[in-house]
């Protein structure tokens, strides 16, 4: 035997061997609803879209249920930017005018759901992409910014275009699911009024996975999970250990919504949710596929 046979002898054994650990793994979420948010960081290049994609694939082929929310700040800031469009954040939210939405609605619903849809069935899958506007999947209300005290003068930010969610109409997810398509879902809602509205994706993934009861959401962003006060990895939370950390301080800026988004989901719904980082390889099949999966698992007290 060939030095190559024996190594690829190897190799196959590693790979059959991890195949037979993650097998109760794969039976566990076997019809189960999964909703994964994929977050515009964690995209980054056409490589990381479809090593995503092929998971996604997979988790499919395996008997699981995937619905992809995604985002993609990033890609909306890099339009606005080459059509010379100022763009702010408030709270973490983009403040969204007529000529923005547009673009939001350009870059989410028709660039990135279109291009995640066909990695997802180049690589095996079949996907369809919606927005939030198919079938009135997300009825949006205009959200009210939270007011702030500033020199006891309450003041109103309004941040234009900005949805929430009202009302999920899972008619169109359970639709596809039933014919073993994977919704692939852009967060733009369409309000009771007909506007268009900009809906924060992590928002958007927290609503759909509460009216689906899914079993896991997954939310794929840019740090390992969350962290305690010395940066390091908290593998387990329950909903009250999670709003002790936002309480004290430990969790802080963008992984507030965030955390906040997977309680908001529990408490509506879904079984549990997870914040891991999207960058790792085959983040998703580590997280469902192994005993402790790889990131933060937030579970009902
Ligand atoms: N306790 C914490 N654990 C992990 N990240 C935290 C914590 N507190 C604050 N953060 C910050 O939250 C960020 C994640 O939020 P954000 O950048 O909005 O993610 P995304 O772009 O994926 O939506 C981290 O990069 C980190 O800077
Ligand atoms: C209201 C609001 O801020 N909407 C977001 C929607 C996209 C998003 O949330 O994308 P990420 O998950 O990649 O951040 C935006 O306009 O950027």
């Amino acid at each position: 035997m060939t030095q190559t046979n024996h190594s690829q002898q190897q190799d196959m054994l590693a790979k059959t061997g991890m195949l037979i650990e993650a097998l109760p793994y794969m039976r566990r979420y076997s019809g189960k609803t999964i909703v994964i948010k994929f977050g515009g960081h964690a995209m980054g290049e056409a490589e990381s879209v479809n090593a995503f994609a092929a998971d996604i694939a997979l988790l499919d082929q395996v008997g699981a249920c995937p619905v992809v929310v995604h985002g993609g700040g990033p890609q909306i800031g890099q339009m606005l930017k080459k059509l010379e469009i100022e763009s702010n954040f408030i709270d973490g939210l983009r403040v969204t005018d007529e000529a923005t939405i547009s673009v939001v609605e350009m870059v989410l619903a028709g660039g990135i759901n279109k291009a995640l849809a066909a990695a997802i069935t180049a690589a095996g899958g079949k996907a369809v992409g919606v927005s939030g506007k198919d079938g009135n999947l997300i009825t949006a209300r205009k959200l009210m910014a939270v007011p702030k005290q500033s020199d006891s003068v309450i003041e109103h930010i309004d941040l234009g275009f900005v949805g929430e969610p009202d009302h999920i109409d899972t008619q169109v997810l359970d639709a596809l699911k039933a014919r073993d398509l994977i919704p692939v879902v852009a967060p733009i809602g369409l309000g009771a009024d007909g506007q268009t509205y900009n809906i924060n994706a992590d928002t958007a993934a927290g609503a759909i996975a509460a009216a689906l009861g899914a079993t896991r959401m997954i939310m794929l962003t840019d740090v390992a999970g969350v962290l305690d006060g010395n940066g390091k990895l908290i593998p387990e939370l329950t909903i009250s250990q999670a709003e002790a950390l936002i309480h004290d301080g430990t969790v802080n800026g963008g992984m507030i919504p965030k955390v906040e988004t997977c309680i908001e989901a529990i408490n509506g719904g879904a079984e549990a949710a997870v914040i891991t980082d999207g960058r790792a390889q085959h983040a998703l099949l580590v997280e469902l596929f192994t005993e402790h999966g790889n990131g933060t698992l937030i579970l009902p007290d």
